[in-house]
């Protein structure tokens, strides 16, 4: 048999070839012709010649997932591309500010993990500053009483929580360190530029089949099975995911820790306002700002200047009154595609591209000015109410999920006291908008409310599928990863996963792409 009839077959390794040849000569050719093969497929970086890069990209969506898309792919399809990011409403999405009296307050995403390394990058190469969130002391309310309140005595902390639970909250704090010291890796990953196409499969490089399990089970049912008390779980960690996802302990496990992970110190925000971020980005990418609505998404051939057929994507949008369209090599979704969330309609795809039908979360944000009724919560004398934030268990019959005081986008405040006149500004969450009645019910007085209503995030229910983040050949998707939790730093790590994504996938190179045991790999890289 001849040596270049192996060369073809499906499993010719060189050794196997070299083998049944036994000739030096026949050996290096054959290793020749192998190698070539592999490079055409594989298409080395700096061995190939590269692909001309695409000439345009739409982002669709201006929040921190599609601004941290633009940025990146900036970075790595360099400066010829012309990136068009779309945005129906104001750059940020969720990261928005409403304004009282002349002052900002956060209104969406407000705290940031002091680990969450892209967010403090951002901020550190974007010339921004940071503040340390308010961080006053926190009791948890059950409709009747305070089933637990904090001391501003370490000490008096730590008796009464063992006093009430056990070591349950240590055991708690370490469960989330070992998940975040996990989650840590994707920054290793992706410094060494390599992407995921699925969920799935960036959370198994984390942590392999434990960690993708957190996000398949239940929070209850993972604490349960770890033997945490009811009272401890009814008490504490319920009215930590009422706060941040206003949803029950049947959450997935993953992005229940990372909701615990914001009972961890150091929690911060950008100077100014979260959302400086994304227009931060937008200016940094040298993007082209199009405010408008992308309507529809469809492929079409076309024939380019080279003469050569190319399929683009056909992008129809409405600015005001007007529509226009517009056509990309690549498109990135950067907001949510569930139940029509952003009206976006993908025309004549074959096979059609999947619908997601999971709901977001209704939420309200009221922030109010004024005096608190603290009798609400407690028969203590007024001046003697020192909780900034108080929490609630799952009960019906309560109307909120959360109430704390709040300071300015521009003030810096580690410890806020209330002020002489114990007015203060207060930052409500609520399924439901609050009815006069309700606000009359919470503040002795006050003088000013403003509320805003989101869609916050999916509703979870595990087990689940997370979407594909390939939609197409060169259609990417972003918010799947909220199916694993909802947070800006998930965003930035999803804008950036897209960008290398779409980068390796125009230039062919598959082995910077879903890399088994990348941890084993890169622990000898400096
Ligand atoms: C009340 C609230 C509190 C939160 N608190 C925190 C927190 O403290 N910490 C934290 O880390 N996270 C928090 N989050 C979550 C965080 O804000 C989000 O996970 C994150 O901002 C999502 O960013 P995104 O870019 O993926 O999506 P989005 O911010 O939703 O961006 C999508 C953008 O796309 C635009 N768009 C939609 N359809 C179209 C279309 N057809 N054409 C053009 N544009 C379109 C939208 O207008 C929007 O601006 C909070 C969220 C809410 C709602
Ligand atoms: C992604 C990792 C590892 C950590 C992120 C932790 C984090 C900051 C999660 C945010 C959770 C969330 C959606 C909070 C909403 S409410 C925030 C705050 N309590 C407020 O009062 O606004």
């Amino acid at each position: 048999m001849r040596a270049d009839s192996w060369a073809f077959q499906s499993d010719n390794s060189a050794s196997r070839v070299m083998e049944r040849t036994g000739g030096r000569l026949a050996c290096s050719t054959v290793g020749l012709w192998l190698g070539l093969l592999l490079l055409c497929s594989w298409g080395f970086p700096g061995s190939a010649e590269p692909r001309a890069p695409p000439e345009n990209i739409a982002i669709i969506g201006a929040g921190i997932g599609g601004t941290s898309a633009a940025y990146y792919l900036r970075q790595k399809f360099g400066n010829d591309v012309k990136i068009d990011v779309f945005e129906k409403g104001e750059v940020g999405g969720r990261l928005a500010t409403v304004t009282m009296q002349g002052q900002e307050y956060e209104s969406g995403g407000s705290v940031i993990h002091p680990l969450n390394l892209h967010m403090k990058r951002f901020v550190k190469d974007l010339g921004l500053s940071a503040v340390q969130s308010p961080s006053g002391l926190v009791g948890v309310y059950n409709g009747e009483t305070l089933v637990y309140e904090e001391s501003s005595w370490f000490i008096i902390n730590m008796i009464k929580l063992i006093w009430h639970y056990g070591f349950q909250s240590l055991r708690m704090h370490m469960w989330v360190e070992d998940i975040l010291d996990k989650f840590m890796r994707i920054y290793r990953y992706q410094s060494h530029d390599y992407a995921f196409s699925s969920v799935e499969k960036l959370l198994h490089s984390l942590g392999g089949d434990d960690y993708l399990g957190l996000f398949n089970r239940s929070l209850i049912e993972t604490l349960q099975k770890a033997g945490f008390s009811e009272k401890f779980l009814d008490e504490i960690i319920t009215p930590v995911m009422r706060v941040n996802y206003g949803q029950t302990m049947n959450i997935n496990g993953f992005v229940g820790a990372v909701s615990m992970s914001c009972t961890d110190p150091g929690l911060w925000a950008v100077k100014g306002g979260n959302k400086l971020v994304c227009s931060r980005l937008l200016q940094a990418s040298k993007s082209n700002l199009i405010s408008g609505s992308v309507m529809s998404i469809e492929e079409k051939t076309r024939t380019k200047q080279t003469g050569n057929p190319t399929k683009v994507y056909e992008a129809v949008y409405q600015t005001g009154s007007e529509t226009h369209s517009a056509f990309y090599d690549i498109v990135l979704v950067a907001t949510p595609l569930n139940r029509k969330m952003s009206n976006i309609t993908f025309l004549n795809f074959d096979p059609p591209i999947e619908e997601f039908h999971q709901y977001y979360e209704p939420l309200v944000t009221t922030l109010i000015k004024g005096q608190l009724n603290s009798t609400v919560f407690t028969s203590r004398a007024l001046d003697e109410f020192d909780l900034s934030t108080v929490l609630t268990t799952d009960n019906p019959d309560l109307f909120i999920n959360s109430i704390g005081f709040v300071s300015s986008v521009e003030e810096s405040n580690n410890n806020p006291q209330p002020k002489a006149d114990r007015s203060h500004v207060w930052k409500i969450f609520s399924a439901e908008p609050l009815t006069k009645e309700q606000i009359l019910k919470l503040f002795v007085s006050y003088d000013y409310a403003v509320k805003r209503s989101w869609l916050a995030y999916p509703h979870y229910m595990p087990p689940e599928k997370c979407p594909s983040i390939i939609l197409h050949d060169r259609l990417y998707y972003l918010n799947g990863m909220e199916v694993a939790a909802s947070a800006m730093e998930m965003s930035a790590v999803a804008g950036y996963n897209a960008a290398l994504l779409a980068y390796h996938r125009w230039n062919g190179h598959t082995h910077m792409i879903d890399q088994e045991d990348l941890y084993e790999k890169l622990k000898t890289e400096l």
